[in-house]
């Protein structure tokens, strides 16, 4: 079993509050929506998680390891992520890429590439450029390469974006199957495709999470399901802020 523990967790940037997440809790098995208007801090706080921003104050554990700099890295090895694709990327090969990542992650590289990619249903050679291939394409060789060290948690900050139906479906299959035995969370503003794979959902918004709820209880206890629970939420912290 593994959980993601968030208490007290804040973030300021230039000047101000961007992150105040009182208490969020994240298990295996489950498969967390993360909704929030553009702006909210669906971003920052996955990249809090990953260590990718260190707080201004709070606690992230994972089971009982408190993440700091000291167990970094220990961490990053249970992360697999996937974030907005930057250009930066666009001038290396896949095979530099695969070099880099590994090398950033302290992991050793898998021999077989092509099992990598099969995962995702790529056909690539390692010699091609990031930036020939298409948004779609890019978005399946980060979730292969994600995934590829089996990490217990998987971060997917809007990972339908730029795929067309058969690469959703895809990609929605495989956070299917590898949930089983991992926490994954998902951001999307697609509340279709959160409603097809999610499990349980939190709302954020002005930088405060709702509490975590089950996507049973959701549609149960509000007549237009995510919809009304995230309308709800964002009215809340609207007349707080
Ligand atoms: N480097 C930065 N410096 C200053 N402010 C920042 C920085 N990065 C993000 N922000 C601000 O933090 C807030 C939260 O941004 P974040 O990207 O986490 O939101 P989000 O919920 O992921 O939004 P979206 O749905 O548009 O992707 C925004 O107001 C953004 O302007």
């Amino acid at each position: 079993m593994t959980r993601i523990t968030i208490e007290h967790l804040t973030k300021s940037l230039s000047g101000r509050n961007i992150l105040q997440v009182e208490n969020l809790s994240f298990e295996s098995g489950e498969i967390y929506g993360l909704v929030g208007p553009n702006g909210a801090g669906k971003t920052t706080l996955l990249r809090c998680i990953c260590g990718l921003i260190i707080p201004d104050g709070g606690e992230i554990q994972l089971n009982e390891l408190v993440l700091d700099r000291r167990t970094r890295s220990t961490f990053l090895k249970h992360i697999g992520s996937v974030f907005a694709q930057s250009d930066s990327i666009f001038d290396l090969t896949i095979d530099t890429l695969l070099t880099e990542h590994y090398h950033y992650f302290c992991l050793k590289r898998p021999k077989d590439w092509h099992e990598l990619l099969q995962n995702v249903a790529l056909e690539i050679t390692p010699k091609q450029k990031i930036g020939s291939l298409s948004l779609g394409m890019r978005q399946r060789l980060l979730l292969a390469l994600a995934i590829s060290h089996d990490p217990s948690i998987l971060i997917l900050d809007e990972p339908f974006n730029g795929l067309d139906p058969d690469g959703v479906n895809l990609t929605k299959k495989l956070i299917n199957d590898l949930a089983k035995d991992k926490v994954v969370i998902i951001t999307s503003h697609s509340f279709a495709d959160l409603n097809d794979i999610m499990t349980q959902s939190v709302v954020i918004a002005h930088g405060q999470t709702s509490g975590v709820k089950k996507l049973a209880a959701i549609n149960s206890d509000f007549t237009d399901g995510l919809a009304d629970f995230y309308r709800e939420f964002v009215r809340h912290t609207n007349s707080l802020n």
